[in-house]
């Protein structure tokens, strides 16, 4: 299978390689407007999904800043969130006291990280906020306190950019809608 096999399986872009990067680079501009050198920031990138928007998020920002990361798992192989998360792999960073933003690439049901953040919160950090790249506002089924959110989408199964189906199309550059064909 080449590239363009991958590709076909889009039925729609919704966010072109160009797109995410002018979102990345809103987003790193209100974060700076929030933190300087001075906060010490932590940003907390939520294993596998948030990498791609990790890896760009972070050179967009120009403070300083220390990165660690989280992997949690909700999904399994499926396209429905199965409400139970697992730590797969816990912070190496003690954050008391720390100002900590997570990252992630989406929020669907929104379950994921409303455990995450309610978990982060226990361990003493200054503030805990959430970054995410995508939003899908028809899904989300728990109030959750989000600061940055790039853009918001429809409420369909999405891929690339980190996001994937049954652990395929994460080296995608753009976000699309994966084919019904896919499924079956
Ligand atoms: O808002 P929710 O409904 O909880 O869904 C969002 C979460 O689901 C996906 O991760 P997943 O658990 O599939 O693992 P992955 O990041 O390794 O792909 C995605 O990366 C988010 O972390
Ligand atoms: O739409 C999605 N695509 C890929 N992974 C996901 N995890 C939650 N929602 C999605
Ligand atoms: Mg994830």
């Amino acid at each position: 299978m080449d590239i363009q096999d991958i590709e076909s399986d889009i039925t729609e872009v919704l966010l072109s390689e160009e797109q995410i990067a002018e979102t990345i680079s809103d987003l790193a501009r209100r974060i700076e407007a929030d933190y300087g050198d001075d906060d010490d920031l932590l940003i907390v990138g939520v294993l596998r999904g948030a990498v791609m928007v990790m890896a760009d998020l972070a050179r967009a920002l120009r403070i300083h800043l220390t990165m660690d990361w989280m992997a949690v798992s909700s999904y399994g192989s499926g396209t429905q969130s199965s409400g139970v998360v697992r730590i797969l792999k816990d912070l190496d960073t003690d954050i008391t006291g720390r100002k900590v933003l997570i990252v992630e690439d989406i929020i669907d049901s929104g379950l994921t990280l409303s455990w995450l953040l309610a978990n982060l919160r226990t361990r003493g950090a200054e503030s805990v906020e959430i970054c995410a790249l995508l939003r899908k506002p028809e899904a989300v089924k728990v109030e959750l306190d989000v600061k940055y959110v790039g853009v918001d989408i429809p409420n369909a199964f999405v891929v690339g950019y980190g996001l994937d189906y049954a652990e395929k199309y994460r080296n995608l550059k753009s976000i699309g809608v994966l084919a019904p064909h896919v499924y079956s």
